[in-house]
């Protein structure tokens, strides 16, 4: 293994739980961060074993060179592998990268940080493959390195994210699944209502259906994390949750009555909050979990705590799967200067969540 293992290396090795099968990485956005953090966080120890990586293999040997260039460290050697059975012979210190389905090895001439259909399909591939071999019971979970949305469009993919796309396939494998984004950290746990749409839009998907199953599921997925009675904030969606029908309803019409409706399952949830407020009083530990509306009302105030600890979950799905709250980075893609500290907390988070799967 290299020399350059970075402190905290150790502990997070030890503090991996064993799992009976593997995990796999999913290779995001050949053209962004994603191949260089993979790299980066082997070389540094902290991806731990049972760890493998669906992706072009060409792409991540063009990142382990930029990195040893970039950091003058020694090349992480990668080993190729055709099947999750072959992660048993691969030699010690080795990246073990599964051929996907699709391949597309030119990826590893084109420039970094451009949107490239190819690496949109690449991207979708290694998704759908991991998503097979979980479904089929090959992995105990996936963590996906980050995908570029103009990227999958452009490889004519109609879903906006992984979110959409995993909840897509499961189906496919015959177990359709109601999922929700939750964005954690170490201080701060949100879900979301709504996710990938136009703000205008997703106002009009906050319904009563749409609150009382983000409830649902919330409440449902927090035993996987330890905790089977989740206190939930509900943030309003209006400012000052809509000061009592002064600046708007749907607190009063649509998101009170779900939040009944909830408690009349034995859902722990309280508000609608004002949403200004509300993640403070769950960050210093009035609530375990705030259900936000849209996106950026929930992933702002997580996100602006720091990208390093941030982890996204998809909840409601039948395979574990946990992502880096940031993106493909396409600002510095190349460069040697991304941080892995949050791929390496999904991989923590992943973990965690496969083991308390397993019972
Ligand atoms: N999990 C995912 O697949 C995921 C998550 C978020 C965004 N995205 C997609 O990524 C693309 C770019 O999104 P964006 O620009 O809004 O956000 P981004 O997270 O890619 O970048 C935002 C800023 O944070 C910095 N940054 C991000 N990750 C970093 C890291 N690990 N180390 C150091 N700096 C880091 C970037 O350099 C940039 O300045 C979009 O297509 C978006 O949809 C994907
Ligand atoms: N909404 C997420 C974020 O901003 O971090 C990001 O787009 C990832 O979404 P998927 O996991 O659906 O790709």
């Amino acid at each position: 293994m290299t020399t350059d293992l970075h402190p905290d290396a150790a502990a997070a090795s030890s503090s991996f739980p064993a799992l009976a099968r593997p995990l796999a990485l999913t290779l995001g956005d050949a053209l962004g961060i994603g191949p260089e953090i993979i790299v980066r966080a082997w070389r540094e120890g902290r991806i731990g074993p049972g760890v493998l990586v669906i992706g072009e293999p060409a792409v991540l040997r063009r990142a382990a060179r930029a990195l040893r260039r970039l950091h003058d460290v020694p090349e992480v050697p990668i080993a190729v592998i055709d099947a999750v059975a072959d992660l048993a012979e691969v030699p010690p210190g080795a990246l073990p990268v599964l051929l996907p389905g699709h391949r597309e090895p030119a990826l590893a001439e084109a420039p970094w940080g451009t949107v490239d259909a190819r690496a949109g399909r690449l991207a979708a591939a290694c998704i759908r493959d991991a998503v097979a071999l979980a479904m089929r019971g090959e992995i105990a979970g996936l963590v996906t390195a980050p995908i570029h949305k103009e990227a999958l469009a452009a490889a004519g993919e109609p879903f906006p994210g992984h979110t959409e796309l995993l909840a897509d396939e499961s189906a496919r494998h015959g177990r359709p699944a109601d999922v929700r984004m939750m964005l954690a950290n170490e201080e701060l746990r949100t879900v979301l209502v709504t996710i990938h749409c136009a703000l205008r839009e997703a106002i009009d998907r906050v319904t009563f259906d749409a609150v009382l199953s983000t409830l649902r599921i919330s409440h449902a997925s927090a035993a996987l994390w330890g905790q089977p009675r989740p206190r939930i904030a509900v943030a309003g969606l209006n400012p000052h949750a809509g000061e009592g029908g002064l600046f708007g309803r749907e607190e009063i019409e649509i998101i009170a009555p779900a939040i009944a409706a909830a408690r009349a399952e034995g859902i722990d949830a309280q508000g609608p909050f004002p949403p200004d407020t509300i993640f403070m009083r769950a960050r210093r530990g009035e609530f375990d979990l705030v259900l936000a509306m849209y996106h950026d009302q929930g992933l702002i105030p997580v996100k602006y705590l720091g990208v390093e600890q941030g982890v996204n979950v998809t909840l409601g799905l039948p395979f574990v799967r946990t992502s880096p709250d940031h993106g493909t980075a396409f600002d510095i893609a190349g460069q040697g200067r991304a941080e892995a500290d949050s791929l390496v907390a999904a991989l923590a988070m992943a973990r965690r969540l496969a083991a308390g799967a397993a019972g």
